[in-house]
């Protein structure tokens, strides 16, 4: 190993999430390519998280999306909620405040109590990959309407670039667990991921003093489900990781890098031997305005939810079991994932 030195993001009760300089992976010598990815496998499987800098999308592509969803964001309520969600099929699609409760919770029962008790304070929408007929995007209507051509545009062209990276995230896990580099390429081709944009109001400080005691969050605590999860965050901070300790701590934002988590069924496509870790976004620290109310402004991310080709079965992949033994049955991808969303919403 040539030692290349890696930062930590964050290191609190006994979660350490390393800061990731990518740049050596994408074109760099074989030996700095080869530690590059020995520590990109290392965080997923250490605490599940990595920070990822110098990772070949500009920082102005990732300005255009924020700048973008906030707009799509300010549009009157009524025309959002003409774009509604409609399938966990398709899982494209608007989401109203209130509607999705992430949890770990399977049962939809549990999760619809869940939901009424505590609804999440934050809208969203989902974008899917294109081609796909039965299973369109739902887009605002373009005609006339430039900034809804400029969204559709911008949209459709970063699903590609973190389609792409993706593809890059998964050859570093490959190389880093030492299989062919190119083992996972045929469950990355496709792209069955889903572009998220999130928007997180601002609210005034009573919304998160609740009555009944029970900590009002911006988005509860939940795993992901796919392979990975590629997280953009703005300065305003609020996301928090589960510790080893069972505590959450700040995974605070650093301009220019991604966040990026192991999903469950990554986890599970490992044989555990890599983690998927909880998560949730609380409240940051308010802001006093003059006349001494507190107040949380708004929080904007974007989340690009990475998953195995739909069609693809998932088996533990070579070297993570034979000591072990394999500890579960194979899974369609897309059967997963579907599961997962039905009893989300
Ligand atoms: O908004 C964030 O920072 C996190 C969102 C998230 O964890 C999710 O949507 O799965
Ligand atoms: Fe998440």
């Amino acid at each position: 190993m040539t030692g290349i030195t890696v930062d930590s993001a964050v290191a609190k009760d006994d979660l350490v999430i390393p800061l990731i300089d990518f740049a050596p992976f994408l074109s760099g010598d074989d030996a700095s390519k080869i530690s590059t990815a020995q520590a990109v496998l290392s965080g997923f499987q250490k605490s599940g998280f990595i920070y990822l800098k110098n990772h070949g999308i500009s920082s102005s592509a990732v300005a255009d999306v924020f700048a973008n969803s906030a707009k799509f964001f300010a549009r009157p309520q009524e025309q959002k909620d003409a774009l509604g969600w409609y399938s966990p099929e398709a899982n494209r699609g608007y989401t109203a405040m209130g509607r999705e409760k992430v949890t770990d919770l399977e049962e939809q029962g549990d999760v619809a109590q869940l939901r009424d008790a505590i609804p999440d304070l934050k809208e969203s929408i989902e974008i899917g990959r294109e081609d796909e007929p039965d299973m369109p995007n739902m887009w605002p209507a373009t005609e006339g309407d430039e900034d809804a051509k400029a969204f559709k545009d911008i949209m459709v062209k970063f699903h590609d670039t973190c389609k792409e990276l993706h593809v890059d995230i998964m050859r570093a896990i490959a190389l880093g667990m030492g299989i062919e580099e190119s083992w996972f390429d045929g469950f990355t081709d496709v792209g069955d991921n889903t572009l998220r944009l999130l928007h997180y109001p601002g609210v005034s400080k009573s919304v998160f003093k609740r009555s009944d005691g029970q900590l009002q969050v911006r988005a509860g605590e939940h795993s992901d489900y796919g392979s990975i999860t590629l997280l953009f965050q703005d300065a305003r901070g609020g996301l928090q990781v589960r510790s080893p300790k069972g505590t959450f701590v700040d995974a605070t934002p650093i301009p220019d890098t991604i966040v990026i988590n192991a999903g469950d069924l990554l986890a599970r496509w490992s044989n555990d031997t890599i983690k998927s870790t909880k998560h949730r976004v609380v409240e940051p620290p308010p802001k006093v305005d003059d006349d001494g109310a507190e107040s949380y402004p708004p929080r904007y991310s974007i989340a690009y939810f990475c998953n195995p080709n739909f069609e693809r079965t998932i088996e533990a992949i070579p070297g993570t079991y034979e000591q072990t033994g394999k500890k579960y049955d194979g899974i369609k991808s897309g059967d997963y994932i579907v599961k997962r969303l039905t009893a989300t919403y």
